[in-house]
């Protein structure tokens, strides 16, 4: 009998070179499985936390789906085009490939075509073979000279034309998003459209990715435009020249010859264009071999290999194609703020909802950073830790998995409004480098518009990830929006990282100081004798065991602001406090229910944090 494992399984259903296998095996179950059908990966892809592929594989929605644990869809290689990246960011599945890895193996392919192209090789090799001396109907054309069209500029597409400006050809590019310097360095003139630059090539070669707008995008119509004396090259991918079109001009010889890697179906579909143009005399076919070298798999292999060493540790890839950039040094001072956050949003969905007479969840959030925090370069972890934290209550264990590649998916689907701010108050007179408040608004105008003293501009750069995109928004010294008679509504969750370790300093209208753990009883209550004990004996009954209570006050702001309002009651908001209890055992809303009352509390829930 075979003992399961408890290692996290890796799916590897292609041929993938063993040097980065290697750097998996220790630690992770790695499953070498060749030659599955969509059906067979489909039934067992439930069982693994990573999958890694090549082109072969298709990792469709319907297969992202039925792939309960997986974390990362790993690609060792360039082109993501067979991974549903949609699904997999819904999906919160990362996906990252190896986007350097291979280029120089792909550059080298394309030329080596080219050349074969130019001076009939596939041809000629056949030829020799089947025992004939054919030197006059072999005769080629040479590169120098020549000019060479490139769709497409960047990495392969530079390391093409480096390569080419060796031979002495002309080059010209067509890429709307290519750098003009880097295309200059290359000696590559850029040219505004692609009908200029086909009518230019004696050689045309495709490097774009196969996306909406360069599928087909050399159909009959592009062809009848290029010089009958014109060859073309695709080592990019199957789909961008459409192969009808492309036999019929070779065969009325108003192209002159092909050398083709990369094929809409593949491999092709037995009587296709694609077949015909494989036997075609005038094209060099290969079956994708642009990236098979040993150099480009060993790189790919390693880089892929790694970056799934890192997401099955927790930590963030380098080249993750569907997850924010975010440099390794920033996430770790982050980390504990990230957590902070996450307490923070849960607390809030827990703590709101679960009181008796609970208002419904609101969804436009204020998050505001302050202090250290304004520094950083990006606060997407602290979003997608603020969007878990909200949701992970209400989502089953198996729900949604939130995180950095699909916060802001999940939020927008969720209608959930967050503002992030920045302020730049300084924090100097408070015993901490960086709050975070988090304020759910009360229903009003979005506009803080208003002449309070203290009020500062934040700076709110972040700003883009809400949907009210304001591009300034006015916050108090404390980096929260000022309270003021109509806030008293606002519901306000505020706290702070010492060391490592998450703290809540305000909730509601009250300052406490408590480590956001375990189970928590929180209770509102007027600021009485016997109330502690009351709650105490009550717990005490029910086998409820307090293993550290917090007495929070009226927040200072608060009361400022109840005082000068007009109207405002102080007496009976200053007679407030809440009661946090940390309990050894859930409390049951039997007594929770029983501590309400006229010699109890106003007020009570129970969060697990
Ligand atoms: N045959 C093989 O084995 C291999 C194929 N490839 C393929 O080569 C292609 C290029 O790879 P890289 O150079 O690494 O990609 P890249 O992302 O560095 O460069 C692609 C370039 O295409 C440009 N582009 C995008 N849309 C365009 C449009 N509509 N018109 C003109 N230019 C457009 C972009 O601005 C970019 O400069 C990819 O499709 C990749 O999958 C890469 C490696 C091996
Ligand atoms: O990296 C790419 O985009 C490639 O096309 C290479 O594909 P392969 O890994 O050889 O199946």
């Amino acid at each position: 009998m075979t003992i399961p494992t408890l290692k996290p399984r890796i799916l590897i259903p292609e041929k993938v070179s063993p040097d980065g296998l290697a750097l998996l095996k220790d630690r992770f179950h790695v499953d070498e499985k060749k030659g599955l059908s969509a059906e067979e990966l489909k039934t067992i892809i439930g069982d693994y936390e990573a999958l890694i592929v090549r082109s072969e594989t298709k990792v469709t929605a319907d297969l992202l789906q039925a792939a309960k644990k997986l974390k990362v869809v790993a690609r060792a290689g360039v082109g993501v085009d067979n991974v549903d990246v949609k699904v997999a960011t819904s999906l919160g599945i990362i996906v990252v490939n190896s986007p350097i890895g291979n280029i120089n193996a792909a550059a080298e392919h394309t030329v080596a075509l080219l050349m074969s192209v130019a001076r009939n090789i596939g041809e000629a090799n056949s030829s020799i073979k089947a025992g004939k001396w054919e030197r006059s109907r072999l005769v080629g054309v040479e590169a120098k000279g020549k000019t060479l069209a490139i769709v497409g500029l960047g990495k392969v597409g530079l390391t093409v034309a480096r390569i080419a400006n060796g031979f002495g050809m002309r080059l010209l590019a067509y890429d709307p998003y290519a750098s003009e310097s880097l295309a200059a360095a290359a000696s590559v003139a850029l040219l505004p459209t692609l009908a200029e630059l086909l009518q230019e090539a004696d050689f045309l070669t495709l490097h774009t990715p196969l996306i909406a707008s360069t599928k087909g995008m050399i159909g009959k119509a592009e062809l009848a435009t290029m010089k009958p004396t014109a060859r073309i090259l695709n080592v990019a991918r199957g789909g961008m020249i459409d192969e009808d079109a492309l036999l019929a001009a070779l065969d009325d010889g108003t192209i002159a010859g092909a050398g083709i890697d990369v094929w809409t179906s593949e491999p092709p579909e037995a009587e296709s264009s694609a077949t015909r143009l494989i036997a075609h005399p005038k094209v060099v076919a290969t079956p994708h071999l642009g990236a098979s070298t040993k150099e480009a798999q060993e790189n790919v292999s390693i880089d892929v290999c790694e970056q799934v060493v890192s997401i099955l540790s927790g930590e963030l890839p380098r080249s993750a194609v569907n997850a924010p950039i975010i440099l390794p040094e920033e996430y770790r001072t982050l980390q504990p703020f990230v957590s902070l956050v996450e307490k923070m949003g849960s607390l809030y969905t827990q703590h709101y909802s679960n009181r008796v007479n609970a208002q419904s969840f609101r969804t436009t959030f204020d998050i505001t950073y302050e202090g250290a925090l304004t520094n950083l370069h990006t606060t997407k972890p602290l979003f997608a830790g603020l969007v878990k934290g909200l949701l992970s209550p209400i989502t089953s264990s198996d729900g949604l998995n939130i995180n950095l590649v699909n916060a802001e998916l999940v939020a927008k689907h969720r209608g959930i409004l967050i503002n992030e701010h920045r302020s730049r108050e300084n924090v100097e007179d408070k015993p901490y480098s960086s709050f975070i408040t988090l304020r759910a608004r009360a229903s009003r105008s979005t506009s803080h518009a208003r002449s309070d003293k203290n009020i500062s501009r934040s700076t709110s750069p972040s700003a883009a990830r809400t949907l009210l995109s304001p591009t300034t928004s006015l916050t108090g010294v404390d980096g929260s929006t000022p309270i003021g008679k109509n806030d008293a509504e606002d519901q306000v969750i505020q706290g702070f990282v010492s060391g490592t370790q998450p703290f809540i300093s305000r909730l509601d209208r009250f300052k406490g100081e408590f480590v956001p753990k375990g189970t928590l009883l929180i209770c509102r209550n007027f600021d009485s004798c016997g109330k502690i004990g009351f709650v105490g004996s009550l717990l005490g009954k029910a086998g409820v065991n307090i293993k550290f209570m917090n007495v929070a006050p009226l927040h200072d702001d608060v009361e400022e602001a109840e005082a000068t309002n007009e109207g405002g009651n102080k007496a009976d908001a200053g007679n407030e406090a809440l009661m946090i209890l940390g309990v050894d055992r859930p409390v049951g809303d039997d007594v929770v229910q029983g501590l309400i009352g006229p010699e109890g509390v106003v007020e009570a829930s129970v969060v697990t944090l």
